[in-house]
């Protein structure tokens, strides 16, 4: 595998970059990083020996031949003007954030280009990541990606105009359904005086055993919810209050998500025009 340069070593950049090494995917040596703030770089070259920091964008463009952009819309910009110099046609290029097209991100480098929107369970090796391919990559091209985002995660195909939901469903999913769960625990605390510490434990493991459920295909979400409902027992007194106020509800999520995704395009736009005047 080609040397990788992953550029941001925040939040998500980081939990790819710990993902591969600790499946042993990837080893230190194939791997060289750079971050605006460098502390956070050096402490993963400090916790994975062998793994290289680089002074500068530049230097990782000049040392790597897939460059993985992890920073947020906003940053690409000065993260652009940053890698030009260093920039050929034998880089590929993957931007892990949704909101800039790759139609858009071809005008303004000379490299194949593609997304992978990774998802928190990737840190564990597991969920989906969503793949997406500009008009340069090849069959070959596909074929690395794949290979690459398959030893954390299982990757798949997605058209533009189903990104965002796809995304929301797995990488938003978790922060979503946490909450829901987190409502599940607060509510038993008050209602029944149960500790936060019980409840906790108890939803955490009940959702672990659910998602080896559905692991195991010994279950669909359909066929279990069929199972617990014991006809006329007490599973479905207590489905009578979430079909009550349940149903809509994502539907709201996803308006909300797709707005604000909306915006952070048209931002970007802005933003890239402004860049484009200034210069
Ligand atoms: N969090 C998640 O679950 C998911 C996030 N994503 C996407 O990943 C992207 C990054 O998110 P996240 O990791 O949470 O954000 P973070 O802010 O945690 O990470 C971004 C990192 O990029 C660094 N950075 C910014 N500009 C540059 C630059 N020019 N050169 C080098 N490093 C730079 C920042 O450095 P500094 O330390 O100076 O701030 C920061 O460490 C977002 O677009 C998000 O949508 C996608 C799927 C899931
Ligand atoms: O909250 C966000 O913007 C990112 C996108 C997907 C998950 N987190």
């Amino acid at each position: 595998m080609n040397r990788i340069g992953v550029i941001g070593t925040g939040s998500m950049g980081s939990i790819l970059l710990e993902a591969w090494l600790t499946a042993k995917a990837l080893s230190p040596t194939q791997l060289i990083v750079h971050n605006r703030t460098p502390a956070k770089a050096v402490r993963l070259a400090e916790k994975y020996p062998g793994l290289s920091v680089a002074q500068s964008n530049t230097e990782v463009a000049q040392t790597s031949s897939i460059l993985l952009l992890c920073v947020k819309p906003s940053e690409y910009n000065v993260l652009l003007e940053q890698l030009a110099p260093a920039l050929t046609t034998n880089h590929l290029m993957i931007t892990i954030t949704s909101p800039i097209k790759l139609k858009q991100l071809e005008t303004q480098v000379p490299c194949p280009v593609a997304r992978v929107v990774p998802s928190i369970t990737n840190a564990a090796k597991s969920g989906v990541s969503l793949c997406e391919f500009g008009s340069r990559i090849t069959q070959q091209h596909r074929q690395n990606i794949f290979s690459l985002f398959s030893t954390i995660s299982q990757p798949i195909e997605v058209s533009e105009t189903y990104l965002r939901v796809s995304s929301d469903i797995t990488s938003c999913g978790p922060a979503f359904l946490s909450y829901i769960l987190q409502q599940m625990i607060e509510d038993a605390e008050k209602e029944t005086g149960l500790s936060h510490e019980a409840a906790t434990y108890l939803v955490t493991h009940m959702l672990i055993g659910m998602g080896e459920l559905l692991k195991q295909e010994l279950f669909t979400l359909p066929t279990l919810q069929q199972r617990v409902c014991v006809p006329g027992g007490i599973t479905g007194e207590g489905l009578v209050a979430l079909q009550k106020g349940v149903p809509g509800l994502f539907a709201e999520v996803f308006h909300r998500t797709h707005a604000k995704f909306a915006e952070d395009q048209e931002l970007v736009q802005q933003q890239w025009k402004n860049h484009v005047k200034q210069h």
